[in-house]
């Protein structure tokens, strides 16, 4: 085995362990002033309404139902904090790490102000949040990156927040034609100052590209904690 090759088959155990225990809900955050205490790294799901940023939570976690999902779009409307179980959270045993779900953007059939309150908390917390280690900047496979898609990455990269583009919903698209998707996504995001160059391909549903996904976590808290 190729020395590649033992360290890829070490960070995907490392990302199956760490997600191996139990993981719970700790907060709701409507508004940027009930954001938790800077402490642990963050790591953020975002993107579109509906583009599955819960599901994928709960499917790297391995727990159905932790974080809510639904057929309409619009189901997540809070920063949700989750967090590895059995931290005290008081000084010196905080988890390491603290997965966000958060509200999706672009969507246009709810109320206008509930609308603009979501996007601006989303905008807020990507540009401001110190402790935010890396966004999973989430697309839907069938649709590509969408101009608001755009707008979100035009912001990333102004902020200097480092992110990687997740493929979602794999199992909805002709397998021969991920390869194709990714290279194209690749070619996209070349020149984006803050993108990670690699992307993931995943489907919450077949649970595809999962190992991938925690192994990724799994190096950036190795490299943080360098
Ligand atoms: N086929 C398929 N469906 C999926 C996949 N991931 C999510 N879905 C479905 O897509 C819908 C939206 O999923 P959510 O996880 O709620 O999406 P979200 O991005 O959190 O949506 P909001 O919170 O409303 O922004 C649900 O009906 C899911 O079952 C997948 O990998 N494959
Ligand atoms: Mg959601």
């Amino acid at each position: 085995m190729s020395e590649t090759q033992q360290n890829t088959n070490r960070l995907i155990e490392k990302g199956r362990m760490l997600f191996a225990q139990g993981w719970v809900f700790i907060r709701g955050v409507p508004a940027m002033k009930f954001l938790p205490p800077e402490g642990p790294l963050e790591i953020a799901f975002a993107g579109r309404s509906n583009v599955g940023k819960s599901s994928l939570i709960n499917a790297i976690i391995g727990q159905k139902g932790l974080a809510r999902t639904s057929n309409t779009p619009g189901r997540t409307q809070e920063l949700n904090y989750f967090v590895p179980d059995g931290h005290s959270g008081e000084d010196g045993d905080l988890p390491p790490l603290a997965v966000v779900d958060m509200p999706g953007y672009g969507f246009a059939e709810a109320p206008k102000e509930q609308v603009d309150a979501w996007t601006r908390l989303v905008f807020d917390y990507l540009r401001g949040r110190t402790t935010l280690k890396r966004v999973y900047l989430l697309i839907d496979a069938r649709h590509g990156v969408k101009k608001n898609d755009a707008e979100v990455l035009d912001l990333l990269d102004r902020a200097a927040v480092s992110y990687q583009i997740v493929l979602t919903k794999i199992d909805k698209i002709k397998p021969a034609g991920v390869p194709r998707l990714i290279e194209e996504t690749a070619q996209a995001i070349r020149k984006r100052a803050a993108a990670y160059p690699e992307i993931l391909a995943t489907s919450s549903e077949k649970g595809g590209g999962l190992d991938e996904l925690r192994a990724a976590i799994a190096q950036l808290l190795e490299e943080q904690r360098k």
